[in-house]
Formats: structure tokens, sequence, C-alpha cells
């Protein structure tokens, strides 16, 4: 049995590939699999069956009649697994399978997979090497358009440019007045969901200054807890939460209290689809400006200006972001929500689905921001991020009565 790791990096054109191989445009290497029954497991088969659910106002994939969109990330991967099993096709297309799964369920998916490695083929594309299945006998790559066979999984090497130790994080020259020390408090913080307990009794202080890692299993909790945070989630009202000072629900305008937060989730990267240049990208960081043109003053082009020669973007400043591969992409969207210095930076698994290189690079970025600011940091993230150095570590332990939190 034939099975396929086929890595990906900065340029792969992999929505391209996934779509000519379902349409069989199939390279010669490949060509086995032409006539078979093959299925996707991808965010892009999860995103249509949670559309089709919606539309249709159905369950697809059930699982206690609970719908596929407000399962946790690594509740519709489980699901969706469940799913394609069932249909016994003669191969399926893992689309970075890892991604957004706890360690626990990283383990759990690959024993079920090598399960399956008898009767079902594998075609594994994978932005990180040290995710190869055990089973993978043969080996691609794909850069921009292009596939190509390879002899073995290829060697890691990680590069981080100069300007890196050369180039301090630039000053935002913007000022947060009457900030308290204690920028985050949530005080004995419990909540279910009808009668599914989420969180029980969460005690978490965030100071100035404080780099923590939020991590937990799939569905423990962490994007409940980022909700309530950043979001507008109607279940912190009546919490004991203190945002910046202030009660949340005692009057203060989400629009207050999302000024003082800088944020990026992957997902927000998919709504800058519009020509907009990298350098314009970073400068609406400084405007909170939903509209991208806002003019800027001559004191914020110099200091996009030193941001770009710090990530290495001079030269390709004027590019439009939507012509930049998913690594860049990144970058530069966090770099946005670091660009004003907020008091407080959340990233929401910022590294899903980014090759080796790009990973490597941003946490190389979010370590040195974390040094040389005064940003408190919040990073979520399963894996345990080669390199990344937070001070403490909340991580949510589930239980029946909800995930309470072990501070590290
Ligand atoms: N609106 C909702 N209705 C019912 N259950 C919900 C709702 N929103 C979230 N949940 C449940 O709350 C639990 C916690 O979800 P949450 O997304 O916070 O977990 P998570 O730790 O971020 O998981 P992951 O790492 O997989 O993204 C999950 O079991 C999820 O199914």
């Amino acid at each position: 049995m034939n099975h396929w790791a086929i890595y990906l990096n900065n340029d792969s054109n992999k929505k391209g590939f996934i779509k000519d191989f379902q349409h069989g445009k199939i390279p010669t290497a490949l060509k086995e699999f032409a006539l078979k029954n093959g299925k996707l497991f991808s965010h892009f088969t999860l995103e249509k069956l949670i559309d089709e659910e919606d539309k249709h106002d159905i369950k697809i994939i059930s699982n206690e009649g609970q719908a596929l969109k407000t399962m946790s990330s690594g509740e519709q991967k489980r699901a969706l697994l469940h799913h394609l099993l069932n249909e016994n096709p003669d191969y399926i297309i893992l689309d970075n399978p890892f991604d957004n799964l706890d360690v626990a369920f990283q383990k759990k998916l690959k024993t079920i997979l090598e399960a399956h490695s008898e009767s079902i083929s594998f075609i594994q594309l994978a932005s990180r090497k040290s995710d190869t299945l055990s089973f993978i006998n043969n080996y691609g790559l794909i850069e921009k358009d292009k596939f190509s066979v390879m002899d073995s999984s290829p060697s890691n090497e990680n590069k981080i440019p100069n300007s890196f130790t050369t180039i301090s994080i630039p000053k935002s020259g913007i000022e947060f007045a009457n900030l308290p020390d204690t920028l985050v408090d949530f005080k004995s913080v419990s909540i279910s969901y009808g009668e599914k307990k989420i969180l029980n009794n969460i005690n978490w202080s965030i100071n100035k200054g404080d780099f923590w890692q939020l991590s937990g299993t799939n569905g423990s909790g962490k994007s409940t807890i980022l909700s309530m945070i950043f979001g507008d989630n109607p279940k912190a009202y009546g919490q004991e939460i203190y945002l910046f000072g202030s009660k949340k629900g005692s009057g203060e305008s989400v629009w207050d209290i999302k000024k003082k937060i800088g944020y990026y989730a992957p997902a927000m990267t998919d709504k800058f689809s519009g020509r907009h240049s990298i350098e314009n990208m970073l400068i609406s960081g400084l405007n909170d400006s939903v509209g991208l043109y806002t003019r800027p003053t001559e004191f914020q082009q110099r200091i996009i200006k030193q941001w770009l020669a710090l990530l290495d973007l001079t030269s390709i400043k004027n590019t439009y972001f939507n012509k930049l591969s998913t690594g860049k992409q990144r970058l530069i969207m966090t770099a946005r929500a670091m660009v004003k210095q907020p008091p407080l930076l959340i990233l929401d698994e910022p590294t899903a689905g980014m090759d080796d290189e790009s990973a490597a690079l941003l946490v190389a970025l979010v370590n040195k921001f974390a040094v040389e600011t005064d940003t408190a940091i919040i990073f979520v993230s399963h894996r345990k991020e080669k390199g990344l150095k937070p001070k403490r570590t909340l991580n949510l332990i589930p239980s029946e009565q909800g995930s309470t939190g072990l501070i590290q």
C-alpha cells in the first residue's frame, strides 16, 4: 500500500494542488489514485459541512446532536475523520491533520491512521516535517504550483534573519494611560453551556509585561476564555472578570477594550483578500482602522519603515498581501497586532498550518517582542512550540465539572 508525505513550504499552492487532484489533474507519480475513491480531511471540508448544516438546519456529522460549528476544533476533526472513514474511501488526503490538535489527540489520531493504513492509502500534506506519519513510504514536495518526488523526508533548517539581532522592536509612540498593574483578572470564573460544564473556578491574573502560554486539550475551554477577554461572549457578564481595571459588563464598550488588545488568529488572514500592500497592512495596525486607507503621519511611516526592516520585508513592501505565501501573511498579521504595542497581545494558535521555517521565525519574533516591550502576551498553542519562551503557562485540565486551571 502506497502512502505519501507531500511537504509544503511558504510558497506552496496547496489549494491548487488539492483542487487539481480532486478534478483528476494528478501528478504522474500519483497516477494510481486517478480512478479511485478519495476523500479530503481538511478544514476546507469542515467549512463546507458547517455551511451545509447551517443552510439546511441539519446535523450531517452527528455528535450527540451537537452542531459542527459549536464544536471545538479538535472535536470537529474527530467527527470529520469518523465521518470520512465510514464512507470506506480508497484513499484520504490529510491536509495538515495535526494542526489545532492537542498532544493526546495527535497521538490518538496517529494510532487510528496507522490502524487504517493497511486498507486505505494516505496522502499527507505536511507543513511540519516532524508530523510525518510513521508508515509513509513515498515523499514529495510542492513548490509554488510544481509537484516533485523526493527520495526521503527533507532535513530541518531554520533561518532567522540577521535583522532580528540588529534591529529593536520599534517604539509605537502610542500611550495607554491609567492602566492598572493587573490587566486581566478572572476570579472564580465558572461557565456552562446548558448542562455541559466548560470552566470550573478559574482564577487567572495577567499582569503588565507577562508572557503566558494558554494550553489545554481540545475542548478544554481555551477559546471560551479568550472570547471572554476579547470577544463579546454574553457568558462573561455576571462573572467576576476585570479587564484593564473595570469589571466586564460595567458599562465599558467592547471597542474600549479592543483598543487595548492586539489580536491575531489565523482565520483573520482570510478576511484580507483585497489588494493591500504589506506596508498598508502594517500601518492599519497603528490606526485601529477597519478601512485601510487612513493617510499615515510621517511618524507612523517611520515606525513602519523600521518594522519592514526588522521583518526583512523592505524590498517587497509594495507587494499585495494576497499575493504572499501563507507563512509571510501570518508573520505580517502577527506584526500588525504588535505594531501599536498594545497593553495585551493575544495570539490564538498563530503557527497552525505554518511550515517549520516560518513557525520558527514567528516564535523568534514573539520571544523578541516579549523581551523588548511592556506588552503582556497570551500565546495559545497545543504544540509545545519549539523555541517559545513563555514565563508561565495556564493549563486547562478538563473534568466532568468543567476545566480547572493549573498554573505552572
Ligand atoms: N455555543 C455552544 N454551545 C454548546 N457547546 C459549546 C458552545 N461553544 C462552545 N461549546 C463547547 O465548549 C467546549 C469548549 O470549547 P472551546 O472552543 O472553548 O475549547 P478549546 O479549548 O478552544 O478547544 P480547541 O483547542 O479544540 O479549539 C467544547 O466542548 C465545545 O463543544
